[in-house]
């Protein structure tokens, strides 16, 4: 479990995170989501320890990361996986160099095991071995999020961090990813927390929501709720597609009906 407690981050002396607390929980899809520029990469990095908060708390599992001296740190970054937008996966080694990349960093295996574990966690997120002595200029877009997939869990993460994980893929193979990322969550018991615009995603795996906007916690909630939700905010993000605006209406209708029953 990871919580937040009043977390600010500012450059200069502009405030991005005006005080935000929540808690995303263990072995659930944790999303954060808003619009362009209301925070979700800063949270996300602040989380990561790619950027240091201003001020308030971070706590893996009860611990606050903010005060780890330098050898926490590096301890914590072997329990971390992250995938990262647009894959960022190293050009000039193949898909297995890139997943076995993590372990020669954190473990202590021999070069043998090292591939073992990297050939099996390639075949979880089903790519065959064809595609493992090719570069990531080889291969398709989704293919490449898969082994960005597979390098953030090759090391068994306790956390698991997405940012935009979908971006730049057709809906389909985004399904595929968001379904991915939701397995391995539950079978890893990972913390797991993904940025993400994408409205699909929401609904496929949006099992704890938080909504920002303008640096602050606007809402959070769930899937099912979300699409009921009466937050002016929220509605202006989920309800830009039409076929959302009308799935609102039908679940509202609902929602009467059946209050009006009682
Ligand atoms: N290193 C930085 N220095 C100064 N300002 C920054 C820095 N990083 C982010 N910001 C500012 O913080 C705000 C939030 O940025 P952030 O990237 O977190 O937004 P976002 O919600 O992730 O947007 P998007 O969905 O477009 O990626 C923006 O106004 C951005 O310009």
């Amino acid at each position: 479990m990871i919580e937040i407690k009043n977390l600010k981050k500012s450059f200069d002396d502009i405030e991005v995170l005006k005080g935000i607390s929540t808690t995303f929980e263990t072995g659930k899809t944790n999303l954060i989501i808003g619009q362009s520029g209301s925070g979700k990469t800063v949270l996300l990095k602040c989380l990561t320890g790619l950027i240091t908060p201003s001020s308030g708390e971070v706590l893996f599992d009860g611990n606050d990361t903010t005060k780890y001296n330098f050898q926490q740190r590096q301890e914590l970054r072997g329990e971390i996986g992250t995938v990262f937008q647009g894959s960022a996966l190293f050009d000039s080694m193949t898909v297995l160099e890139n997943v076995r990349f993590p372990l020669e960093m954190f473990s202590k295996l021999s070069m043998r095991e090292m591939n073992k574990r990297a050939e099996e966690v390639l075949e979880r997120v089903n790519l065959t071995k064809e595609s493992f002595t090719k570069f990531p200029a080889e291969i398709s877009g989704g293919m490449q999020k898969r082994v960005a997939i597979a390098r953030a869990v090759v090391n068994k993460p306790k956390y698991l961090f997405a940012d935009e994980p979908n971006s730049g893929l057709d809906p389909k193979t985004s399904m595929v990813i968001d379904q991915l990322l939701h397995e391995l969550t539950v079978e890893y018991n990972t913390t797991t927390i993904i940025n993400t615009h994408d409205m699909n995603s929401v609904m496929e795996i949006g099992e704890n929501i938080l909504f920002l906007k303008g640096g602050f916690k606007e809402w959070e909630g769930d899937k099912n709720e979300i699409l009921t939700a009466d937050n002016e905010a929220v509605i202006d993000f989920v309800y830009s597609s039409k076929l959302f605006t009308k799935l609102r209406e039908v679940l509202l209708k609902e929602k009467s009906n059946s209050t009006n029953k009682f």
